[in-house]
């Protein structure tokens, strides 16, 4: 029996990291699956820094093989925001739709051709033995002029990725999952995994 604590409360993300993770656990639990109430800082300046803060805070108090994930979106005409931001972009209370109008707010003077941006993932897993172990994941493509799709959570209605004409929101999921900064990251944490446990996944 191996347990994954998966120190994230964005349901949009866990499905994801689920679907993601391949064999190498059979249970896969989040703060909203085992009900922690917990309220974690993210101060850090870099992915890296809130990730490892997020995998450590939760490591520290069971001691099981944890994974965190901190990502964001980067708009090129934006120098980078809202980068670590994103979360928090419109405030605390604010809602996915309330960061999109922002968003869109911000660059509705730029054209198509300038609205380059890219989705960042980082990963950080903590083993049993707590040894830290860190990936990470880009997918680039541009900002749509406005909300389209249903799929996906986040900033996904407004993400064009690169070689499609629709958003992440537009997309099935499993196209998504093949393409994404999220896949990305994951393709090389299940090498560690790999590593880790010999190849074999747990039966
Ligand atoms: O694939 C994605 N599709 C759309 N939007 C996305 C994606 N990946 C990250 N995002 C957005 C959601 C959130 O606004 C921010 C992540 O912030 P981040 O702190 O990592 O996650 P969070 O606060 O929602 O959950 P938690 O910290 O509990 O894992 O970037
Ligand atoms: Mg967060």
């Amino acid at each position: 029996m191996r347990k994954l604590l998966v120190a994230t409360k964005n349901e949009g993300k866990a499905k994801e990291i689920k679907q993601l993770i391949g064999g190498y656990f059979n249970d896969v639990v989040t703060l909203k699956d085992f009900d922690i109430n917990i309220n974690i800082i993210e101060d850090g300046s870099t992915f890296e820094d809130n990730a490892l803060k997020k995998a450590k805070t939760i490591y520290t108090l069971y001691r099981q093989p944890t994974l965190a994930d901190d990502s964001g979106l980067e708009v090129d005409a934006l120098g980078g925001k809202p980068g670590v931001m994103s979360a928090r972009y419109a405030g605390e209370k604010a809602t996915d739709e309330d960061r999109i109008k922002k968003l869109l707010d911000e660059l509705k003077d730029v054209p198509e051709d300038k609205r380059g941006a890219q989705f960042i993932c980082v990963l950080v897993f903590i083993d049993q033995q707590g040894r830290i172990y860190q990936t990470k994941g880009i997918c680039r493509g541009k900002i749509a002029l406005e909300p389209k799709g249903k799929n996906g959570f986040g900033y996904d209605p407004i993400f064009i990725p690169d070689g499609f004409d629709k958003t992440f929101a537009e997309l099935d999921s499993q196209i998504k999952n093949q393409i994404s900064h999220r896949s990305k990251a994951f393709e090389n944490l299940k090498k560690i995994l790999g590593e880790i446990y010999n190849e074999g996944t747990c039966d």
